[in-house]
């Protein structure tokens, strides 16, 4: 039986202030399903098939015990930003940037005091979500690679973009690798950006790309070196974050797992959250309390019941197809968050 969750964010993040879910206990552990809510149809089937494996078939075996996180960091002002920074203890930070109604001095002022927070030696990544155009993006890295970026998430919107943006930022002697995350998990290819040299790293998010063992595959065949990013789940959703994270041959790269802090509470009586830095590789069962005291009221749970059965649907629909006739996922054009 599903149980839907409400629960609130501390901060304003992809423009909203609250996140909707569905957990649920399976025959082998507990799963969370929380499609984004302008997110729909066929493009939220691969959410579906993760929580799936996560109730029904569980994870590979770890081959590490922890998992070094970034902080999070929202579009949100210098002194803000630094209190998080401060308060995450991460060495690594991921910094929100190209927020619609800001300016790239608000960006610059947050990044400064980011790096201000997390002294000379703490890492700094940037995400703008696809916000800039190539000129912007290389404007904007010019003046934020004083702070020196680790890379910048997804710059501009498109994989054609981003290949331009390489070839720009080569050319201007700007080492500011690229990260592509829309460009993947949003795809309907997810290894073109590889294909057209359009990033130096790929961001992989559980939910969205269908399940932990659908990443690890694409983790082996899309030959970037990888990050793994949550989709703003509560602890039982970032538990399968961590379960690809602690799977991964190779993890250069400390993981954006760390957003059950930016809740203002969580389904797990022992969130998912970083100590020193990192995460530990552990199974996650909600609270018997917690999971009433989070419920969503009822009109909320009749949507989300809705939603289910009509993705469970779809679901059927399409494995009972042949791969070419599938309905093809996230077709969207749009590619915000
Ligand atoms: O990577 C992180 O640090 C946190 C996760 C995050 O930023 C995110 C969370 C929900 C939706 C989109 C994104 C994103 O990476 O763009
Ligand atoms: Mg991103």
């Amino acid at each position: 039986m599903p149980y839907t969750y409400a629960l609130g964010l501390r901060t304003r993040f992809r423009g909203i202030t609250q996140r909707q879910g569905m957990v649920w206990r399976g025959s082998v552990g507990w799963a969370e399903w929380s499609p984004f809510l302008d997110y729909d149809g066929a493009e939220i089937v691969p959410w579906l098939q993760a929580a799936d494996e996560a109730a029904e078939q569980g994870w590979p075996t770890p081959i590490r015990d922890e998992v070094e996180v970034n902080a999070t960091v929202p579009a949100i002002g210098p002194a803000q930003a630094a209190a998080i920074v401060k308060a995450a203890g991460c060495r690594t930070a991921k910094v929100k940037v190209g927020e619609r109604g800001q300016t790239l001095t608000d960006d610059l002022d947050r990044v400064a005091a980011v790096r201000e927070a997390l002294g000379p030696r703490g890492r700094i990544r940037v995400d703008a979500n696809g916000a800039w155009d190539v000129d912007q993006a290389t404007n904007a890295l010019a003046r934020l690679s004083r702070f020196e970026l680790e890379y910048a998430e997804q710059p501009c919107r498109t994989v054609d973009e981003l290949a331009t943006l390489r070839v720009a930022l080569a050319r201007a002697n700007l080492d500011v690798p690229i990260a592509a995350d829309e460009s993947i998990r949003r795809a309907a290819d997810p290894y073109l950006v590889a294909r057209k040299q359009a990033a130096d790293v790929a961001v992989l998010k559980v939910q969205p790309l269908g399940g932990v063992r659908a990443c690890l595959q694409i983790a082996a065949e899309i030959g970037l070196p990888v990050v793994v990013s949550s989709a703003l789940e509560t602890s039982i959703g970032i538990a399968a974050g961590v379960a690809l994270a602690a799977a991964l041959p190779e993890l250069p790269y400390a993981c954006g797992l760390n957003t059950v802090r930016l809740f203002t509470g969580d389904l797990a009586a022992q969130p998912l959250i970083a100590v020193d830095g990192r995460i530990q590789v552990r199974a996650v069962n909600p609270d018997p309390d917690l999971l009433t005291s989070c419920a969503a009221d009822d009109e909320t749970r009749q949507f989300w019941q809705a939603r289910l059965g009509q993705t469970r649907q779809l679901a059927e629909r399409g494995s009972s197809q042949r791969p070419s006739q599938r309905p093809s996922q996230r077709q969207r054009g749009d590619l915000d968050g």
